[in-house]
């Protein structure tokens, strides 16, 4: 599959975009539960370095996805798990086996590929074009794979969690275009950048926004639904002490960090929100011609 797509310089220029969001969602901090360079959050089997090995490994794949969405009109979705499935294979095998961005890769590779579709749309790839294509790509991933769900196979987190409680996770969000992305994620990154927060603390004032509305299953699987409420009700206070533009917001957020580590909660699919949020902005700018 991957000698049969030739990636092009646009590709490799959004695929870098792909892996720079990636990055700057690891190296945000601090983020309650999360691995981040000061801290392995709620994780005894992964690191920051964990992070940079799988990071360096899924790059390679990145243009791939862009490259999809240019030169094919067809089967979008069957092409992405293709190629994300050696990423996928890829990342375990530089990770020992540990799950670090199985839910990035799945997310990097529908907006890779919706990127490439803009452009061969002539769409501009702004954030409602990116979602609207997304929608079109997964439309009807719930109902086919969740609603009819055959219970006597080895079932994933995201597949048992909505048996038992409904809840859509990852599938649920691309199908609906990534709200939580472009309705809390991007509007508290661009807000923070906006009253002058510098980078990374714009990305962790995304961050607590994000958590505050995401149904992240990998929190529900590991401490169920009373886990998430109180991831989110964490979030909400945080947001009512003006989240990291406050000192008060601050020092509650890195409390929240204790907390979440204590309590072995570590909101993987808000951390894969916040990167998606950052790529989305960025490729705005890349649009405008801003900074790339
Ligand atoms: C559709 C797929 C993503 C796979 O679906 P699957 O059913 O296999 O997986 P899910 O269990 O549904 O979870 C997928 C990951 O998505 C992230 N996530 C969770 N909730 C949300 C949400 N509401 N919105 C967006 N994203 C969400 C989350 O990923 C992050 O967390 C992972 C780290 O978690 P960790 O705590 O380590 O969890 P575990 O290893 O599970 O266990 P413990 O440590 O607790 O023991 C990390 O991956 C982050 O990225 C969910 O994990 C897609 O993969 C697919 O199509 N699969 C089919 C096979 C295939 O074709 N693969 C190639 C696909 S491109
Ligand atoms: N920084 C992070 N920490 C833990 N799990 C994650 N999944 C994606 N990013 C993560």
């Amino acid at each position: 599959m991957l000698q049969s797509l030739l990636t092009d310089e646009f590709s490799k220029n959004v695929g870098r975009i792909l892996t720079e969001g990636m990055l700057v969602e690891v190296k945000s901090h601090p983020s309650p539960g999360l691995v981040s360079p000061f801290s392995k959050g709620s994780h005894r089997d992964m690191d920051y370095n964990t992070f940079l090995r799988s990071t360096a490994a899924l790059s390679k794949y990145m243009p791939y996805f862009v490259q999809i969405g240019l030169e094919y009109d067809d089967d979008i979705l069957k092409r992405i798990r293709k190629i994300g499935f050696l990423a996928e294979k890829d990342m375990f095998s530089v990770t020992s086996g540990v799950n670090t961005q199985k839910g990035l890769i799945f997310l990097c590779g529908l907006i890779g590929a919706s990127v490439g579709r803009c452009r061969k749309l002539n769409l501009s790839f702004d954030r409602k074009n990116i979602s609207n294509i997304i929608k079109d790509i997964t439309k009807g991933i719930v109902e086919r794979e969740l609603k009819n769900i055959d219970v006597n196979k080895y079932l994933t987190n995201g597949e048992r969690l909505y048996l038992m409680y409904g809840i859509e996770g990852i599938r649920g969000e691309v199908e609906r275009g990534l709200p939580t992305v472009l309705e809390y994620g991007l509007p508290a990154f661009e807000e923070g950048l906006k009253i002058g927060l510098n980078l990374n603390d714009s990305s962790v004032h995304s961050l607590i926004h994000i958590m505050a509305e995401v149904e992240d299953t990998t929190v529900i699987n590991r401490k169920g639904l009373k886990g998430l409420y109180l991831m989110k009700d964490h979030a909400k206070n945080a947001i009512y002490l003006g989240g990291m533009s406050t000192k008060q917001g601050r020092l509650y957020i890195e409390k929240m960090d204790k907390n979440f580590i204590r309590e072995n909660i570590s909101p993987g699919g808000a951390a894969d929100l916040l990167a998606v949020t950052y790529i989305i902005y960025k490729l705005e700018k890349m649009e405008n011609n801003d900074e790339i």
